[in-house]
């Protein structure tokens, strides 16, 4: 029966690799040989050698379906998305609840909820919650002030990770997080126990989630740690109700989750449950602390490594506070050209998500061949492997910001750029994302100069995580300029 089921792409006629058993083409995830982005990058390499459009894998005995060609890769997300609607990730609303949030909700319960989440990130709400944003670059400059001083290097991985977490903490809860000020602040402690590999029993029943999600749910499988799920759920539950209790009025994401519950309420519309206001409070906090901590971190890095780059960025930011009366604005930030293009080619280089993916909800007939996608198919979109794709990109391996100079922008091809994804489910924090990592970059580059030290090693991407988490800390020598 199992050597039957790794017929299934032979049926279909699409270009596979023989799988084994038991891990079909999965082996080297097992083994933590590669991880997952890695795996289906040299998978994306070798089929496009091949001159193939598309192909077919097996994780264990569960085909995948891997679109290589760009037309491919854009009918999945935007053209044909009808039948791509969901990621296909777990989540258990019953035993989990927090963990049904918009990132792993499916079908019509997710396009609601995009609908009324969307407001939450219009370029007017980013400005209104800027100063609280720039409020928690204080601690961080006193943090990386410190190692001037006494000239040690700096764990900026650290450093950052903290910086973002009060962001978001701030931003989506409302509440200080003081992340700083104590090692073991209580968001600080939560975030790094969400993103901790360590834990055997965690890892494993994270890859029978992903694997076997129907199977899960009758088992009752809550992969979010539950002292987290509590901790969330109150953080939210008590500052929603003591705003209402004393009329507090907040510029920031839980605010928005309230004035949407109210006017639900005035116009008749299905309210948001708490667990439903805990969950999204949940996701922006998860989905948002730790990609842009590494993108902020990475960038750092690359910056260390190219002092050239680093002082044009430099150059940059000087001037443009100078005629903005050295205030740290809004548009200050968002409109700095070079810092733009830093930021970019970071996140071609390391995208936080390193593969997308969509699963099939209603049968696929891929245009122009005999194929058909069945429902229930997961795809999987190594963005990764565009992003370095020697066919799209000129030396692609190296750092270099001018990939998205005025001049080349217009000349990338679309779909092989997607550090937040791409159609209808594309990241929703895409503009709080990125004014927080340009925030934190501008803030730190104007007043310090980064350097590699003899601890700087380059980053390996940990094996046991889905997101592009580093494996060992980042490493900096740090200077004041003078
Ligand atoms: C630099 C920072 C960030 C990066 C690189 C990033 C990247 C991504 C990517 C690649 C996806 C998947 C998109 C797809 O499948 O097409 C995603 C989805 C998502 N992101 Fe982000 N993200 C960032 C920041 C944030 C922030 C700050 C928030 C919230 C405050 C956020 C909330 C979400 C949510 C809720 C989704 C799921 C959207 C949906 O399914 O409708 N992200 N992000």
């Amino acid at each position: 029966y199992i050597q039957w089921g790794y017929t299934y792409w032979k049926r279909r006629g699409l270009p596979h690799i023989p799988p084994t058993f038991p891990y079909g083409n999965y082996e080297p995830i097992f083994s933590r040989k590669q991880h997952f982005g890695e795996w289906a990058k040299s998978f994306y390499d070798q089929f496009k050698s091949r001159g193939v459009k598309h192909a077919g894998l097996y994780v264990l005995s569960k085909p995948i379906y891997l679109p290589i060609a760009t037309d491919y890769v854009k009918n999945v997300l935007q053209n044909d998305f009808r039948h791509f609607v969901n990621r296909g990730t777990y989540y258990n609303e019953k035993d989990d609840p927090l963990s049904a949030h918009l990132f792993n909700l499916s079908g019509q319960k997710w396009r609601d909820l995009r609908t009324k989440l969307t407001p939450t990130f219009t370029s007017g709400k980013m400005k209104r919650m800027f100063n609280t944003l720039l409020d928690c670059t204080v601690p961080m400059r006193e943090a990386v002030a410190s190692h001037c001083v006494d000239g040690t290097p700096v764990m900026i991985k650290e450093v950052i990770a903290r910086f973002t977490t009060d962001v978001i903490g701030s931003c989506a809860f409302g509440l200080e997080c003081n992340s700083f000020k104590d090692d073991d602040a209580a968001f600080r402690h939560h975030g790094r126990a969400l993103f901790n590999t360590q834990d055997k029993l965690n890892r494993a029943k994270r890859g029978l989630a992903n694997i076997f999600p129907t199977l899960s749910r009758m088992l009752g499988v809550a992969l979010l740690p539950k002292e987290s799920t509590q901790f969330f759920f109150n953080a939210v539950r008590d500052t929603i109700q003591h705003r209402e209790k004393n009329n507090v009025v907040r510029n920031d994401m839980l605010q928005i989750l309230i004035e949407l519950q109210k006017s639900n309420k005035e116009s008749g519309k299905p309210m948001l449950t708490m667990e439903q206001m805990a969950a999204e409070a949940f996701v922006f906090f998860i989905a948002g602390f730790e990609t842009s901590s590494s993108v902020t971190t990475l960038c750092l890095y690359e910056l260390a490594r190219n002092e050239d780059i680093q002082n044009k960025v430099r150059e940059e930011i000087e001037s443009t506070l100078r005629e903005n009366d050295d205030e740290i604005t809004y548009e200050a930030v968002m409109g700095m050209k070079y810092l733009d293009q830093v930021v970019n080619e970071t996140m071609r280089l390391y995208p936080s998500l390193t593969f997308l993916t969509r699963e099939c909800v209603q049968d696929y007939p891929v245009p122009d061949t005999d194929v058909v996608i069945e429902k229930n198919t997961l795809v999987v979109i190594p963005s990764i492997a565009l992003h370095k794709d020697p066919e799209f990109w000129d030396n692609p391996e190296a750092f270099d910001p001018e990939h998205f100079s005025a001049e080349n922008t217009p000349k990338i091809t679309p779909f092989t750029y997607m550090p937040f994804g791409e159609g209808p489910r594309t990241c929703i924090g895409m503009r709080f994302g990125t004014m927080q990592v340009k925030v934190g970059l501008t803030t730190l580059l104007k007043d310090y100069a980064f350097s590699v030290c003899s601890k700087t090693v380059p980053p390996v991407l940990d094996k046991y995580l889905f997101i592009s988490n580093t494996r060992d800390p980042v490493w900096l020598n740090v200077r004041k300029i003078t």
